[in-house]
């Protein structure tokens, strides 16, 4: 039997209430994504990439319609099951890093483990491993106010990955960046999902980053399509 695809959407929808039942801002979405592929979601601003990132994420829920994340249905009923699931399996990287201010930076990494109940000695150890792989070891120490942006996306990074999850979902992980250490910091991010098999999938609204991802959907008129379709 292959394995269940790491992304399955059939038929899903969502709308918000402030619209007053308007039209859905996603309407009946098909989308599948398999375990350790690369996949960009682009489309027009205001078309829904933060909404379905929000749902694939486990931020938030489908008005009607079926997901599964890596074969597990998922449903508004299990909230609590669902954001352990979400700690456990998804890294998150953003545009704006999200990094603790008064925390350093092997703190920062070593929070994802702490989460999940590994001793704070183990949690530095693994996060020091991680910080070697982002090349950031040197400044494990530093607190992030005094790190440049790329170096606050590689820690950002190290720290969506230490905890192993099946699927990295970047929010423009490169919209504060200049265009070289943007390529580095792709680069860094393609190189350790192939490392690892995980799952990464990429919102942007730069072709350059959309094209260095294996597949690229385009989200319009409330659809995802492949990217050329729509
Ligand atoms: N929490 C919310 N409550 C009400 N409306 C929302 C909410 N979040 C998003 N929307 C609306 O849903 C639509 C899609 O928003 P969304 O943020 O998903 O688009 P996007 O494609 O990510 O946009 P951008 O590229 O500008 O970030 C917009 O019209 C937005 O106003």
């Amino acid at each position: 039997m292959s394995s269940p695809a790491c992304i399955s959407m059939k038929g899903v929808s969502k709308s918000y209430a402030c619209q007053g039942g308007g039209s859905p801002v996603i309407s009946h979405v098909d989308f599948h994504i398999a375990v350790a592929d690369s996949c960009a979601i682009i489309g027009p601003s205001g078309s829904g990439k933060s909404t379905l990132l929000n749902i694939i994420g486990l931020l938030d829920f489908a008005d009607a319609g079926e997901y599964l994340f890596m074969g597990r249905p998922v449903t508004k009923k299990q909230s609590d099951e669902l954001a352990a699931l979400r700690k456990k399996n998804i890294g998150f990287v953003f545009q704006n890093f999200n990094l603790i201010p008064r925390l350093n930076v092997v703190e920062n990494v070593a929070l994802p483990l702490r989460y999940h109940g590994v001793d704070r000695g183990q949690s530095l150890e693994r996060a020091m491993l991680m910080l070697q792989r982002v090349g950031m070891a040197h400044r494990a120490g530093y607190k992030p106010a005094d790190l440049s942006g790329g170096q606050k996306q590689r820690v950002a990074i190290a720290r969506a990955l230490v905890g192993q999850p099946s699927l990295i979902l970047a929010d423009e992980p490169t919209g504060s960046l200049d265009g070289q250490t943007a390529s580095e910091i792709l680069e860094l991010l393609l190189s350790i999902q192939k490392e690892q098999g995980v799952t990464l999938l990429i919102v942007t609204h730069d072709p350059l980053v959309a094209g260095l991802m294996r597949r690229q959907v385009r989200v319009c008129n409330g659809r995802v399509e492949e990217a050329g379709k729509c």
